[in-house]
Formats: C-alpha cells, structure tokens, sequence
C-alpha cells in the first residue's frame, strides 16, 4: 500500500500533537517529518515516546521541503505562519490541509487563484470535527426561518484569534440564506463598547474565553414566543481527527482549493 507522506506543521502544539498521534496510529498514513519554530533537528518521538518514527522537526520550511519527499502538509499553527505555509506548500506541489484559522478573506482569495493555477489540491477547514460542521450546516438551515440569530462561540484562553473560524464560517453560511437585516432595537446604543459583540452583517458574535474550556459554539434563534438554539461542544482535540484524516485522504483527489468540511463529508 502506497502510505500518504505528511508533514505536521505545529507539531509540539494542542491540535498538532494530536494530529501526529493520529498519523502514527493510522496504517494509510506516514509522518515523514514536523515544523515547529524551536526545537530543530530533534526527532519528534524524543517528545512522546508512545510514537514509534524518525520524523525529525524542521524549523526552515524551504530546508523541510527540499529534504523531504511529502504529498501533505497538515498546518496548524497561527494565522500568519500557516498563509505562508499554504502558500509555498503549494509552490513546492505539497497539498494542504489547513486547520489553523483567522486567514483574511483577501489571503483566502489570494490561495484560491493560486491553488487554481498550479492545479494543486487544498483543503482549508476551520472545523475538523464532524459534529461541529453539522451544526454549522443545521444553522444554515435554520436560518431560512429564523433571520434574528446571535452566535455565541466558547474557547480556552490560549486562543489567539477572535471570532473563531468555525464563528466566522457559521456567519457566513447563515449570510448565504437568511433575509438582512440589522437586529436589535434601531436605537440601541453600547454604554460600554463591545457589550453586543461582533457584527456580522447585522449578525452578532460573542466570543468567550476562559481556562478549562476546549471548543463550544451556540446559535441561537429568535422568533415571536420561541428561541432555538443548535449547540456543538469539543471536549477533547480528538474530536477533530476523523476530519483531518478525512481531509488528509481526499486532498490526494482534488485540483482545487476547498473551504470548509462539509464540501468533502459524503
Ligand atoms: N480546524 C480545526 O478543527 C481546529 C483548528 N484549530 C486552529 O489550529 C491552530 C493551532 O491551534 P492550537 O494547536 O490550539 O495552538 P498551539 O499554540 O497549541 O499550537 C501552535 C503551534 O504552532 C507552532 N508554531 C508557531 N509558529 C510557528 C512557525 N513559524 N513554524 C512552525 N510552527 C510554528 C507553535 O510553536 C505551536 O506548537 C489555531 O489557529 C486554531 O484556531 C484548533 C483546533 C481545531
Ligand atoms: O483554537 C481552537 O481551539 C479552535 N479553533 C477553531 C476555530 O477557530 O474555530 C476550531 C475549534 O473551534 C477550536
């Protein structure tokens, strides 16, 4: 069986160290080396002894990429290393697959046109996790009949972007389907700025960020005497691997740049 060769970007991080126990333990799949911006030359198994490879960590992703024979780069770091990553992943014929979050839309568009032109494969998901991109698709839903919506997403407080992707996205699939309009009393003004949260054209977001807290997100609607309210909650960074796999899989098929889970779920 021919094994899909990786390379873990964030290795040493909460999602990244997930994701190379993940790899080790999945029998398609092999880690041929990690990038991390300390720790040069070591092997990544001086780490975690529970993982049986001489996958080394690079710190320079030109030196990582000329050394090392890979067809993914799985990144999951910050937003402005992992836009460079995806960027020359791509220049180098190394398919991404992205869960770092907090890429603009401009960068967004700028990976599209470049996927587009070298025929490269790059899956972007600010969601791994299968029951998260339900809910952010049973949102969308939702939507068509509730227009009133506020979005109230849940973080451990070493989360370096706000709003989350996962937020961002939620927003975004509810903006495709839902009437416009500005919610709240018209004349409602903030006594102390940021009390309503984020707007998304006309929607709002609500970012909360403490210690013990993993990923958590609520959409709530509002209607004359009712409210519905559609909740996903990650316990545990397990949760996001079967997405990762899954996206790792299917960026081997594809010659374009796709955003989002849910348009690779069967
Ligand atoms: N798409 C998804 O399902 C999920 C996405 N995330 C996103 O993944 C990203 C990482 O999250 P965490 O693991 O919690 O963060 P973390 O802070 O634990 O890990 C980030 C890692 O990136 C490394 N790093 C930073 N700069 C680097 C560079 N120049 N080169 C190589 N490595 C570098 C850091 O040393 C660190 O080990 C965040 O953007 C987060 O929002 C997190 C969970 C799920
Ligand atoms: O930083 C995290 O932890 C997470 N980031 C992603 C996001 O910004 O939506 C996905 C998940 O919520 C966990």
């Amino acid at each position: 069986m021919n094994k899909i060769k990786v390379i873990v970007a964030g290795a040493r991080g909460r999602m990244g160290s997930e994701a190379v126990r993940m790899i080790e333990k999945t029998d398609n799949l092999e880690l041929v080396a990690c990038l991390e911006n300390k720790y040069d030359g070591k092997k990544i198994n001086e780490f975690d002894a529970e993982i049986d490879t001489e996958a080394i960590i690079y710190t320079d992703i030109d030196t990582c990429f000329k050394n090392v024979k890979a067809d993914v780069l799985v990144d999951l770091t910050i937003p402005e290393v992992g836009y460079l990553h995806t960027k020359t992943a791509i220049n180098y014929g190394i398919r991404p697959v992205v869960g770092t979050t907090g890429f603009t839309e401009d960068q967004l568009t700028e990976l599209t046109d470049l996927a587009e032109e070298k025929g490269i494969g790059v899956i972007i998901a600010p969601n791994f996790a299968i029951g998260a991109v339900l809910m952010m698709q049973f949102s969308k839903w939702a939507a068509k009949y509730f227009p009133d919506v506020e979005i109230i997403e849940k973080h451990h407080d070493q989360k370096l972007d706000a709003p989350s992707g996962t937020a961002v996205k939620t927003a975004s699939l509810i903006k495709e389907v839902r009437e416009q309009k500005t919610q709240g009393h018209p004349d409602e003004k903030e006594t102390i700025p940021g009390a309503r949260g984020s707007d998304v054209d006309g929607m709002r977001i609500h970012s909360v960020r403490l210690p013990g807290l993993v990923a958590h997100q609520e959409v709530i609607f509002g209607s004359t005497g009712e409210n519905l309210t559609i909740k996903h909650d990650s316990f545990h960074r397990q949760s996001f691997m079967t997405g990762v796999k899954l996206a790792v899989e299917q960026v081997m098929k594809i010659d374009v740049l796709v955003y989002g889970l849910e348009n690779i779920l069967e």
